[in-house]
């Protein structure tokens, strides 16, 4: 096990602040081909964007994946996204050096992977399309139409406030509503930054980074996230290391406290996780 005042070779801005993460980060820096580097798309790959429909990964991104990729065990981005519409958004697809990137969409009930190119998909729960139908005249019914979207994710419905005339109050007065539409579906409603998913219970980031850590044999784990959605993964992280695998907890920007109170690094947003994966294909490629 490293010690907790080793140094590294990362700019110092990438220090870890925790006896753990400078563990983890020791650990990836040691055997970077033993290493599960797992990343959130919105707000960490992409930053937010005002609509949804268009956001797009950080220009950096893309090349700074697969600068990484040689040298890493394997790359994967865990997405409350449909699983196609981040490749589609992220530009992962046909990538040279991605050519084993996975993407589990829906928080992990979705697969896509880039050695086949296709989504494979669990059948649609019955409640989303219920609750699909009832979402419109629910809103209008409790007033609180107005500057709300509707996002349709196939397999999930979301409802965004970030365009509403007061964003944070339209999101904390449909919390509750929601949640008891959602539940008389036989969903649940995953919050995040002003949105409000209504999705099928039985999975979460957590649950899906555990199993492709099982799946590729990591050796230890970087997990980058930015929002509430992330937490599972970073409970699973934090599990992990409990068993033995080391593991770097990375929080894209201070929005959502609940996430970057138990970061073991925080960046600046997109842009700081991009030039920590270059950092990273930097060092880990003079080792090589
Ligand atoms: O797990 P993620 O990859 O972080 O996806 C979570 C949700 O991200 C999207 O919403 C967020 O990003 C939008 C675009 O920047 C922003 O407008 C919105 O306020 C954010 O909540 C996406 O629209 C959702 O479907 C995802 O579940």
């Amino acid at each position: 096990m490293a010690s907790q005042s080793q140094p590294h070779p990362l700019p110092t801005e990438f220090t870890p602040a925790t006896p753990a993460g400078r563990d983890g980060l020791a650990a990836l820096l040691a055997a970077p081909d033993r290493a599960l580097i797992a990343l959130d798309f919105d707000g960490t790959l992409a930053d937010i964007v005002p609509d949804p429909e268009q956001s797009r990964a950080h220009p950096g991104a893309v090349g700074a994946l697969a600068a990484l990729a040689p040298y890493v065990g394997s790359i994967a981005v865990i997405t409350g996204r449909p699983a196609g519409v981040a490749v589609r958004y992220g530009g992962f697809a046909g990538v040279a050096g991605l050519e084993h990137l996975v993407v589990l969409g829906h928080y992990g009930a979705e697969r896509w992977d880039a050695t086949t190119g296709t989504v494979r998909a669990p059948a649609a729960h019955p409640g989303v399309q219920a609750a699909r139908a009832e979402l419109p005249g629910f809103l209008d019914g409790i007033g609180a139409w107005r500057g709300s979207w509707i996002e349709d994710k196939g397999q999930a419905v979301a409802v965004h406030t970030r365009r509403a005339e007061d964003p944070v109050t339209a999101f904390e007065s449909l919390r509750v509503p929601l949640s008891e539409l959602a539940a008389r579906h036989g969903l649940i409603v995953e919050p995040g930054r002003l949105v409000l998913e209504l999705r099928p219970p039985g999975v979460d980031k957590g649950v899906a980074l555990a199993e492709y850590v099982r799946e590729v044999g990591a050796g230890c784990v970087l997990y980058a996230g930015d929002d509430l959605g992330d937490v599972a993964a970073y409970s699973t992280v934090e599990k992990l290391r409990t068993e033995g695998v080391p593991g770097l907890l990375v929080c894209s920007g201070s929005e959502v406290p609940a996430l970057a109170d138990r970061a073991d690094l925080v960046v600046e947003g997109p842009s700081g996780v991009v030039a920590l994966l270059k950092s990273l294909s930097t060092v880990a490629g003079k080792a090589a």
